[in-house]
């Protein structure tokens, strides 16, 4: 799997991303979500595509089994190299999905790596006590969510820096540990709470790093993805 910061292009329509990716000349690893894929829908997968970007089609799918199985079905035509789900939905949601997956994709295609959700990184410990009622400490609960998601056959999880190592030493090496949450240092965390630095993040386990706010919202985001990766790619 490419290993460039992946950059989350959380823009409200078509004509941000294609003016952002405008002013890279190299093919990059990025993210739609929820933001950009609920106004411009599986067309903007396939422009962004057509660029020769990769993408990680971030929906975080939460449902029963069998709906998750069939809108996974669907995604898998797209030809994009990441999607995801939540853990919270369960070991038979993740088996659903991965069958999802396997079905849809087409013949001699390559298909997407499934990864799961843990704890957003938004979250803190206190916040999950209080509003999950999860009586583990945050890094256990984590982890749970990581074994569970080993044991239903997917490829790895996103989860915070905070976490990675232990997914690491649980999990093994190749099971991936994706991690969004990154800022520059003495940068601003908006309404993230567990946060890492890119070469913290290097140096603590994370198999990739999703960055946003940090690049999109840069005087010079061409820069600030730059710095990104020479931290990054330094250790
Ligand atoms: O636990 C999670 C899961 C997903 N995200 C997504 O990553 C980016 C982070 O953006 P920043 O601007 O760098 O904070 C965003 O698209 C989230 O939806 C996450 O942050 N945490």
């Amino acid at each position: 799997m490419n290993t460039k910061p992946i950059i989350a292009l959380d823009f409200p329509g078509e004509k941000e991303v294609m003016g952002f990716l405008g002013q890279f000349e190299e093919k990059l690893f990025v993210k739609i979500g929820m933001e950009l894929y609920m106004q411009e829908g599986p067309t903007i997968v396939r422009k962004v595509k057509e660029q020769g970007h990769d993408i990680f089609l971030d929906l975080k799918l939460h449902d029963i089994p069998n709906t998750v199985k069939s809108a996974m079905k669907g995604l898998a035509g797209l030809g994009v190299d990441l999607v995801n789900v939540h853990a919270a939905g369960g070991r038979m949601m993740m088996e659903g999905a991965l069958e999802g997956l396997e079905a849809g994709t087409p013949a001699g295609a390559k298909r997407a790596a499934l990864i799961a959700v843990t704890q957003l990184t938004s979250t803190t410990e206190q916040r999950m006590h209080d509003e999950q009622k999860v009586a583990l400490s945050l890094k256990e609960s984590v982890l749970h969510y990581a074994q569970l998601t080993k044991q239903a056959g997917l490829h790895g999880v996103v989860c915070s820096v905070h976490e990675a190592q232990a997914i690491r030493e649980a999990c093994g090496d190749d099971f991936l540990r994706v991690t969004p949450g990154i800022r520059m240092l003495g940068g601003e965390a908006h309404d993230q709470q567990r946060i890492a630095t890119p070469d913290g993040a290097k140096k603590d386990g994370s198999s990739l790093i999703v960055v946003g706010r940090a690049i999109t919202g840069a005087v010079n985001p061409v820069k600030a993805y730059q710095e990104v990766c020479n931290l990054w790619e330094a250790n």
